[in-house]
């Protein structure tokens, strides 16, 4: 499925939609750092952001250092931010929140 690049109004619009998550400089790409309890709570966000990540398709550019995860989502086939890249962000904030609770 071709995925259009969001204009600037859009994105600030989608980025409302999605606590935590940063816009960068150039306007093609959101990150947010994750902070857990442990490695192992980080690595288990990590494995079912894969999955959701796999089932769509669209895959993070992230980095693990001991209980923190830091996650960049961008689109590369529109070089820029798409609808696929706050669905994603959405998820990643939907499994998180269930390791706040636990
Ligand atoms: C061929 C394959 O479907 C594409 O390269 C997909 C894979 N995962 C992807 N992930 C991300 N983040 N951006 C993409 O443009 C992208 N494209």
């Amino acid at each position: 499925m071709i995925m259009e690049k969001l204009n600037p109004t859009v994105v600030q619009q989608s980025l409302a939609t999605v606590p935590g998550w940063n816009l960068d400089a150039q306007g093609l790409a959101i990150h947010r750092q994750f902070v857990f309890a442990d490695f192992v709570q980080a690595f288990a966000f990590m494995t079912e952001v894969a999955l959701a990540a796999e089932k769509h398709n669209h895959h993070p550019e992230w980095s693990n250092v001991y209980n923190k995860v830091s996650v960049t989502f961008t689109t590369h086939d529109a070089s820029g931010l798409t609808l696929r890249d706050f669905v994603l962000a959405e998820a990643a904030n939907q499994a998180f929140r269930r390791y706040q609770q636990a």
